[in-house]
């Protein structure tokens, strides 16, 4: 039995660190273990172009913990008043590294997404032009979808035809949570996948069964346990198409214990140790490293990490809750010991 495991420094490629006095909690988990992340930029003034990119990077640079060399790379929010001129100073700028694309109305902050993805097409083409990745929420939003098939809906209704359309521009299908995502990621050449601890660990019955349990609830939403599977079967199988992308989502306590409760996950304080125990009970710890710090980094053209983390394992309880700003945050998975433990 492995108990303890040495690799080069994980990057994750899809986080939410929020904005304002979140920041001093959220920057430090981050950067305790991971290089570098691909910082989503559905804040609530989203962050639409460079300008906006520069000055969100710096807040989060100016939380950093002393010492730290964490590198926040920057995204753009396309919107459809999306400009050719803001991806052409998105792509010439040296820190932002994609484009995101919301479908207006599928997450958090995404009420100013794009409500017309055939009008997006001509900022498609200019970002294929200049090489810069699009990355999705690859949801549709309409109601009479169910919200458990609006992932494949979106693939069907956008996604085939926005890949046909611009054959090398890549994407990366962000959190997949279907077979069908696995399936087109697998078929298509340009495209990659993020994959999130939480649906490599969960299935829905660990949202809904035995009582509804708001800290498992994010978008997309747990699916089914075939669905899981397809998911740790591609994590695991060391195709360099899929990789890490944690998702982590912090929303405050209050927020999610709610009438209305908010979507996402905070997994940021131990997402390399909920990768390894999911890894571990498929049997595949030695797949992590490829996952968590090679072929993200791959996918965009940088160099890999130069450093290594260690885990051992070792269980540890986390606590109930963090601090967060003025409020307090809960942990994912805070009720069961976690397995793996950063050295
Ligand atoms: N994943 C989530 O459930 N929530 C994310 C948004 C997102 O990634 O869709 C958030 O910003 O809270
Ligand atoms: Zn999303
Ligand atoms: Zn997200």
């Amino acid at each position: 039995m492995t108990t303890q495991l040495t690799i080069t420094k994980p990057d994750d490629w899809h986080l939410h660190l929020r904005d304002g006095p979140a920041l001093n909690t959220t920057v430090a988990f981050s950067a305790r273990q991971f290089q570098r992340a691909i910082v989503m930029p559905n804040l609530a003034q989203p962050i639409v172009n460079a300008e906006r990119a520069s000055a969100y990077r710096q807040r989060i640079l100016d939380a950093l913990p002393e010492k730290s060399s964490f590198q926040p790379l920057m995204t753009i929010y396309l919107t459809n008043d999306t400009s050719i001129e803001d991806i052409k100073q998105a792509s010439q700028s040296d820190y932002i590294f994609a484009a995101k694309l919301y479908p207006a109305g599928a997450t958090t902050n995404s009420s100013n997404g794009v409500a017309d993805v055939s009008a997006l097409f001509p900022v498609l083409e200019e970002m294929q032009k200049h090489d810069l990745p699009l990355l999705v929420h690859a949801e549709v939003t309409d109601t009479d979808i169910d919200i458990f098939d609006r992932e494949k809906a979106f693939i069907d209704k956008y996604l085939t035809s926005i890949r046909k359309t611009f054959p090398e521009l890549r994407i990366v299908l962000e959190h997949a949570t279907t077979q069908q995502s696995v399936d087109f990621v697998l078929e298509n050449n340009y495209t990659a996948a993020t994959l999130t601890p939480q649906h490599l660990l969960f299935n829905r019955n660990d949202l809904l069964a035995g009582g509804i349990r708001p800290h498992n609830y994010c978008l997309p939403i747990l699916k089914r346990e075939t669905h899981r599977q397809a998911l740790i079967k591609a994590a695991t199988s060391g195709n360099p198409k899929f990789f890490l992308g944690t998702d982590s989502a912090p929303h405050a306590t209050t927020a999610k214990e709610n009438q209305c409760g908010c979507a996402g996950c905070f997994t940021a304080y131990a997402a390399i140790e909920l990768y390894a125990e999911a890894f571990e009970k498929e049997g595949a710890l030695n797949k992590l490293e490829g996952f968590s710090s090679f072929y993200g980094p791959d996918f965009y053209r940088l160099p890999r990490n130069k450093q290594t983390l260690t885990l051992s394992k070792e269980s540890w309880q986390a606590p109930p809750s963090y601090s967060f700003g003025t409020q307090t945050l809960t942990p994912f998975r805070q009720e069961t010991p976690l397995q793996w433990k950063i050295k």
